[in-house]
């Protein structure tokens, strides 16, 4: 049996159509359910249900032999987890953005993220010294109200930016969903693992 985490949130639905484009019968309440934890016994699989940033800790902790990461999250945290696959859905990326036109404070510049590690590995590449501010959601508050000069956060549309009067500054990264696998379920449960990875590679959008 494979145990598979899921992201709940906006990557799930683009993740579910994946599978079911892999062939894989998934029951029809499998988004609508509050369930946590659904098997699916036809396909001796069986999947849980958690917030995209913890998906990688139930995968690193070998409760789940396998799941489905945004690379943004991949690469806030180095962990002990295989990337198997780019599935290529949830597609945007992570970029710096501020109000037009201000400059960063020169004495303590301050940049808003859910991404500390991202943003302050970041700066530093550009030899600038930051004050790194963590939030949780709506960064794009922060340049509004004056808790920040910078934010780091992901881009798709442009649409937040936009309407909160910001402008996209630099290009960090690419960001598309993974496919993850815990190093020792990727040993032992090798035909398994195998066999998901070549069905998904089949159906993966190009
Ligand atoms: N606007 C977006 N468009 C496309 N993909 C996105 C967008 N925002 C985030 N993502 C991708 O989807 C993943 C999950 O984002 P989502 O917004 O569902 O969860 P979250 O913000 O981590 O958690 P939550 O909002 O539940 O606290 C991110 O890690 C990223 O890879
Ligand atoms: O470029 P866009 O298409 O507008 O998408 C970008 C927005 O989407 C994400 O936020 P989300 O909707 O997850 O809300 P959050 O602020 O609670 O993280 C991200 O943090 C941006 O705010």
């Amino acid at each position: 049996m494979l145990t598979v985490a899921m992201p709940k949130g906006r990557i799930f639905e683009e993740a579910v159509d994946l599978l079911r484009k892999a062939d894989y019968t998934l029951p029809p309440e499998f988004a609508e359910s509050r369930k946590l934890m659904i098997e699916v016994p036809k396909e001796n699989m069986r999947f849980i249900l958690a917030k995209p940033m913890d998906v990688v800790t139930y995968v690193e902790h070998g409760v789940a032999d396998l799941g489905i990461a945004g690379k943004d999250v991949m690469m806030e945290e180095e962990r002990d987890v295989y990337e198997l696959l780019d599935l290529k859905i949830s597609k945007c990326h992570l970029a710096v953005a501020g109000l037009p036109g201000v400059r960063m404070n020169q004495i303590a510049p301050r940049v808003a993220t859910k991404y500390p590690n991202i943003a302050s590995s970041y700066f530093r590449e550009q030899g600038e010294q930051v004050e790194i501010i963590r939030l949780n959601g709506s960064i794009e508050l922060a340049p509004l109200i004056g808790l920040a000069d910078r934010i780091v956060d992901i881009v798709s549309t442009g649409r937040t930016l936009k309407e909160n009067g910001l402008v996209e500054l630099e290009k960090i990264a690419d960001v598309t969903s993974r496919l993850i696998v815990n190093p020792v379920s990727y040993r032992m449960k090798d035909e398994a693992v195998d066999e998901l990875v070549h069905r998904l590679s089949e159906v993966i959008p190009q």
